[in-house]
């Protein structure tokens, strides 16, 4: 697959805001009865809780010329009819779960897209146990032992079809959408060893360079004591740390301070569409395809991460024979990372053509920005609303990084943030009250069937913990796993600490766990050091809330605070 026709094949951008891919779900209004039944999950569910409104709706269908009535009452009885064996011709019949979800995956529709599925979620294990129905094939599941089983190494459970609809239906899945075993692993093989914390602290650098320019940006908000959008700045913050990375310069979002070519918004949009559709998904190919009709086009949205992504390629292309073998030479030395992610894959394929193409290259970095950015951004906004919310956590931070060595260029380096035990286990804590992925990593259940807190589960079915449930289990996280309290982590004896850390979901589990932890890590563990020394937080309105929605990322929007600068950090 060449880089043009990637480019050329894609969904091309921001078209929708996540306001108006939203729309594309309403069908239009129209007098056609059909419609009246498609018309969303909202009008959908309403329709099955009335009575009345499914008379009248029948009374409608009686309307249509005798025929075509009569095959849509004959198709409807046998989709009634497939559903309700479908919910009790299972093993699992009794298992608990909301009633319409026995029967219609459009309850698990109209769930996630409430955009607050991480809540529904927790409450319906609080209500029914630790394990929920939650459409007819599928199930959620709270319990460590379990999760042991359908997350583990040896013989692992395949990614359920859900995650397709995160994937371009034109493209080679992705590294986080591939379904298959051997295509994930070969191609994690290939890069694996550039995302461990070893490698990466030879390009921290990078980090560092962005975190100047974000602290020089806050210093300027502090000195006009002017409110800002906090998770706004920490996005562009994250994108532009990762673009970096991968890139050897950051994308521009904090210079201009806004989201350039749409691409945070877009990115959003489609982890939204992604995980909307994934209920669905044997038809996302057609409504991809629909929506791909529709955007408009040019390098706009991700279709502008692709056109980055290639014009670095390009250049690196052009540059002279002689600086290419300079390049190549300074990334020598098998897998390490030099300057940048996609300096060190070019190097990799001018050492190794044959097993490592340009395109290769071209297919890794792509999801750095995807995957690496919001998720990122959304962490970092947890860890500064927690931290403005608990004046105890946050000055007994302080008080351990005051002391703290500071690296050659002034910048908090990662290895001496590593040893600062309270900062380690406030990071923990942010991300396990505030998992940034929000809906289950469902797996399927492999040939022969699995047994499951005592229950058989048949070959098929889909079983999945969301993070958010797991972390609010107060078995493993105790009786005040609501609540934000670091010193968990530093005080539990070794058996608990085992436990917490076996359920912590934050990154996944298993052989497909997340690729980019320690990325998100470092940066974590640079930059939360920088603010809290360099600046005080206040919430700009007291009694206005941020905002959070689940869009498989659960996203904050409107943490507005004003800062003020304690002169006891090197902004
Ligand atoms: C707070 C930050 C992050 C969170 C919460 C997060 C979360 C996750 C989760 C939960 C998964 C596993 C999904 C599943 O099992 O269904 C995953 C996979 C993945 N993540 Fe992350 N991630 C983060 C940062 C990053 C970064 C910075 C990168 C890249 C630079 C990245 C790249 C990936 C990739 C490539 C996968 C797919 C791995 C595979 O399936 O083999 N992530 N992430």
């Amino acid at each position: 697959m060449s880089v043009n026709s990637n480019i050329t094949s894609l969904w091309g951008g921001p078209s929708y805001p996540t306001s108006k891919l939203a729309d594309i779900f309403q069908f239009p209004k129209t007098v056609n009865p059909a419609y009246t039944i498609l018309q969303g999950p909202q009008k959908l569910s309403a329709l099955m809780r009335s009575p009345q409104d499914l008379s009248s709706t029948l009374e409608l269908l009686r309307k249509i010329p005798g025929p075509v009535s009569f095959y849509i009452i004959l198709l409807l009885i046998s989709l009634f009819l497939h559903a309700v064996y479908k919910a009790y011709a299972t093993p699992l019949r009794h298992i608990p779960g909301p009633w319409i979800a026995k029967f219609t995956r459009l309850w698990l529709l109209r769930a996630i897209y409430s955009r607050e599925y991480q809540r529904i979620n927790v409450e319906l294990h609080r209500k029914y146990g630790p394990v929920v129905r939650i459409s007819p094939n599928e199930y959620s599941i709270d319990d460590p032992d379990a999760a042991n089983i359908i997350y583990r190494s040896r013989d692992q459970l395949l990614k359920a079809p859900r995650y397709s609809s995160w994937g371009l239906p034109t493209a080679e899945p992705n590294i986080f959408t591939s379904l298959s075993i051997e295509h994930n692993a070969a191609r994690r093989r290939q890069i694996a060893p550039l995302y461990q914390l070893s490698a990466l602290t030879n390009i921290e650098y990078q980090v560092d360079f962005t975190s100047t320019t974000l602290l020089s940006k806050l210093s300027a908000f502090a000195s006009q004591d002017q409110p800002i959008d906090l998770s706004q700045w920490l996005q562009y913050y994250a994108f532009d740390t990762v673009g970096a990375l991968t890139f050897g310069k950051p994308v521009g979002f904090l210079d201009r301070g806004k989201d350039i070519a749409d691409i945070i918004s877009t990115i959003h949009t489609y982890s939204r569409y992604g995980g909307v559709m994934g209920v669905f998904n044997e038809m996302h190919p057609y409504v991809f395809r629909v929506l791909q009709f529709l955007a408009p086009k040019g390098e706009i949205g991700i279709a502008a991460v692709y056109a980055f992504a290639a014009k670095h390629i390009a250049e690196w292309n052009c540059r002279s024979e002689n600086e290419k073998t300079l390049s190549v030479e300074q990334s020598e030395g098998g897998e390490v990372l030099k300057t940048d992610y996609l300096t060190s894959l070019l190097a990799k394929h001018r050492r190794t053509p044959d097993n490592f193409s340009v395109d290769d290259a071209y297919y890794h970095i792509i999801s750095n920005i995807v995957a690496g950015g919001e998720t990122t951004g959304i962490a970092l906004t947890a860890a500064m609303y927690l931290l403005v919310k608990s004046p105890r956590v946050l000055e007994r931070l302080r008080g351990e990084l005051e002391g703290m060595k500071r690296g050659e260029n002034g910048r908090v380096g990662v290895m001496e943030a590593q040893i600062c035990g309270y900062l380690n286990a406030v990071i923990k804590e942010v991300l396990r009250l505030f998992p940034p992925a929000g809906l289950n990593l469902p797996r399927v259940v492999p040939k022969g069937g699995l047994v499951l807190m005592g229950s058989w589960f048949p070959e098929g079915t889909i079983v999945g913990v969301n993070p958010w449930v797991a972390h609010a289990n107060t078995s493993v996280f105790g009786p005040d796993a609501d609540e934000f309290r670091p010193e968990r982590w530093l005080e539990a004896d070794q058996a608990c600490a085992n436990r917490m850390e076996q359920y912590f979901f934050t990154f996944g589990r298993g052989p497909r766990t997340c690729l980019g932890k320690s990325v998100t890590l470092m940066e974590m563990m640079k930059i939360i050091p920088e603010l809290v020394l360099n600046f005080d937080f206040s919430f700009a309105y007291p009694l206005k809330e941020w905002s959070v929605r689940n869009d498989w990322f659960v996203k904050q929007e409107d943490f507005m605070v004003r800062l003020r600068e304690r002169g006891t950090g090197r902004a």
